[in-house]
């Protein structure tokens, strides 16, 4: 049995062999036809393109992706080659959850947005959006939802994306990237979706930077149509566009699922579903390298920051917007 491994899945190397006859690490990237042709599971982040150009002709039986989001693999061509795929729900909702609670706080303190008068829009509501549905009401704030395939199964609480342009004042997207369809929500923030803001609303992006059309969000930041954004990830990642990074008021490198326990959580979950998918036993355990027990402050609103500030990755990403992919691959430890 030969695995490809992607060599950014921490926690990983000492178990996997212990699952396969041979394992070959690799950057996401480096992955070829040639490499998988004779590998029988492959093990991925988001940057390996899982799909016809890689794996035709190859005798890989099974793709484990160590993420939430599977835009990166071609799921008909999969269905059609008998592949099977895994991806990992909800491993890295929590830090999603702590990237965003770290910036509703920067927007209160740096912005002066009164959260607990304040309205927001989230877009998509699986496993990170009922997360942040919780957070906000946590701090007091109103919510509007918009879920098209939840509310097309009958489930009550939804509204139209419409309506969230109209009444949010923070409006912050979770959906996944989906490229055609009914559901599509490839550019679902277009310039149509801008136009009909009422309120001058911050965005928050951390689902795929395809959601949001970036011409569209320059012209809103342009003609103050939007009060500013909080982009995380990107369209055309790690080339990505500059005047946006020089105009959002927070812009980091696709970093908000990037705790280290949302990492041990998804390792844990690949293995799992390779293990079922082979029929191997399940005989590892896997947890975030531990951290000093730091002291914070009993005060959510500074603790919160005092645990992860957003601003950090930021000025990273400003600094060297060329090292995008360098300044995720080298993240350092955070802890949720
Ligand atoms: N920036 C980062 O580091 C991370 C980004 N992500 C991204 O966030 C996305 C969402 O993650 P989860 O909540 O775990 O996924 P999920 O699959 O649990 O939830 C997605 C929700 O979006 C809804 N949805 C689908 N099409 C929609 C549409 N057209 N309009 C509105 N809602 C729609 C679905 O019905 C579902 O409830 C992932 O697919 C991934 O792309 C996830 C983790 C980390
Ligand atoms: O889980 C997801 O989906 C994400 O976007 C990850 O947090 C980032 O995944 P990589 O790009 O590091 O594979």
């Amino acid at each position: 049995m030969k695995v490809i491994v992607d060599n950014k899945i921490p926690y990983i190397q000492g178990i996997i062999e212990q699952l396969a006859d041979e394992v070959i690490y690799l950057p996401g990237k480096a992955f070829t036809p040639e490499i998988v042709k004779d590998a029988d599971a492959l093990l991925t982040r988001t940057r390996t393109q899982c799909n016809r150009q890689l794996l035709e002709g190859s005798r890989v039986k099974f793709i484990g992706t160590a993420t939430i989001g599977f835009d990166h693999i071609d799921t008909e061509y999969c269905k059609e080659a008998g592949i099977t795929w895994s991806n990992c729900p909800g491993c890295n909702a929590g830090a999603v959850e702590q990237y965003i609670h770290a910036v509703l706080q920067l927007l209160q303190r740096e912005k002066g947005i009164d959260l607990q008068h304040s309205c927001l829009g989230i877009v998509g509501v699986g496993h990170v959006g009922s997360r942040i549905d919780r957070l906000a009401k946590h701090l007091n704030m109103r919510v509007l939802h918009n879920d098209p395939p939840r509310a097309d199964q009958g489930e009550e609480d939804f509204c139209s994306l419409q309506q969230i342009a109209e009444e949010c004042d923070i409006i912050s997207f979770h959906t996944p990237l989906i490229k055609e369809g009914i559901y599509k929500t490839f550019h679902l923030a277009d310039n149509d979706f801008f136009r009909q803001l009422k309120k001058r609303p911050y965005i928050i992006n951390t689902s795929r930077g395809e959601v949001i059309d970036t011409q569209a969000i320059l012209t809103a930041l342009n003609e103050r149509t939007i009060s500013g954004a909080v982009i995380d990830v990107w369209e055309n990642e790690p080339d990505i566009n500059r005047e946006l990074l020089d105009k959002v008021f927070i812009g980091t490198p696709h970093i908000a699922g990037y705790s280290a326990d949302g990492k041990a959580n998804a390792t844990r979950m690949v293995l799992e579903a390779y293990c079922r998918f082979f029929g191997k036993e399940m005989n590892f355990k896997i947890a975030p390298t531990e951290t000093p027990h730091d002291a914070y402050d009993p005060n959510e609103e500074i603790r919160i920051l005092q645990q992860y500030n957003p601003h950090r990755d930021c000025e990273a990403l400003r600094a060297h917007p060329e090292r995008f992919e360098q300044l995720r691959g080298d993240y350092p430890l955070r802890r949720e």
